[in-house]
């Protein structure tokens, strides 16, 4: 589980988050939401080390990430793996390559047994034909899925998903949630997505955040997000006119 308890920012005078707290459990796949500027790329940048908030504790399995020692904070990092906007993969690598890499950076396996592990990675991502290809040669929804081959490679307890969707066409990116969904699930990870995509919401959101102005203004699952009495968080999710037509 990772639980985060108010969590504050600042970037000079101005307050990105303010007291954000919630839990995260193993085996859901949790979103963050939230309009543009929001705060929740902040957000998952504190949650995995990449920004230090002023104020407030992230705790995974009670380990407290932001103050724990060295080998504490190691050892939390090495538990986690992360889908970066993009895929990040590295141009000059084959998929297969990109899918090790974290295996030959943190670990001392062998060469084949790292072999055996990044092809497993991709089988479980239907990219097992794709081995030997460069990023150059695969598509956008591919990219992704290499990426998230390279985040569960190392078997990660808690995944981190900054916006999957992005770039993606509606059946390529329900695709991936389902891709994300299934491998939370199968493997009991704890993951965190931040996404601005409605079906996103409405599909995977077992446990929903939504953000507003750094703040967290609502908290609920996607079979309660049309019900709820919160304005702003009704103004955001029926700026999507199919879901406006459906309330109607
Ligand atoms: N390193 C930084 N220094 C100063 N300000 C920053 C920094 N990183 C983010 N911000 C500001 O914090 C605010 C929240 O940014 P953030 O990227 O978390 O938004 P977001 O909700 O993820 O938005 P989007 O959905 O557009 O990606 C923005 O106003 C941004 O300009």
């Amino acid at each position: 589980m990772i639980e985060i308890k108010n969590i504050q920012k600042t970037f000079g005078e101005r307050t990105i988050l303010s007291g954000i707290s919630g839990k995260f459990l193993p085996g859901d796949t949790s979103l963050i939401i939230g309009g543009s500027g929001t705060g929740k790329s902040v957000l998952l940048k504190c949650m995995i080390g990449l920004v230090k908030p002023e104020e407030g504790q992230v705790l995974y399995n009670g380990r407290d990430f932001l103050t724990g020692d060295e080998d504490t904070q190691k050892a939390i990092r090495r538990e986690m793996g992360v889908l970066f906007q993009g895929g990040a993969l590295f141009d000059s690598k084959t998929v297969l390559e990109n899918v090790g890499f974290p295996l030959d950076m943190l670990t001392d396996m062998g060469t084949a047994e790292k072999i055996d592990r990044a092809k497993f990675c991709l089988q479980r991502v239907g990219l097992e034909a794709a081995a030997d290809r460069m990023p150059s040669e695969i598509s956008g929804g591919m990219k992704k899925r290499v990426g998230i081959a390279r985040a569960i490679v190392m078997n990660p307890k808690y995944l981190f998903c900054d916006e999957p969707n992005s770039g993606l066409d509606p059946l390529t990116s329900i695709k991936i949630d389902e891709l994300i969904r299934e491998i939370t699930d199968e493997f009991k990870i704890t993951t965190v997505v931040i996404t601005h995509d409605m079906n996103s919401m409405m599909e995977i959101g077992e446990k929903i955040l939504f953000l507003y102005q750094g703040k967290k203004l609502w908290e609920g699952t996607s079979s309660t997000i049309t019900k709820s009495s919160v304005a702003e968080l009704n103004e955001f999710i029926y700026a999507n006119k199919l879901l406006r037509d459906t309330k109607a």
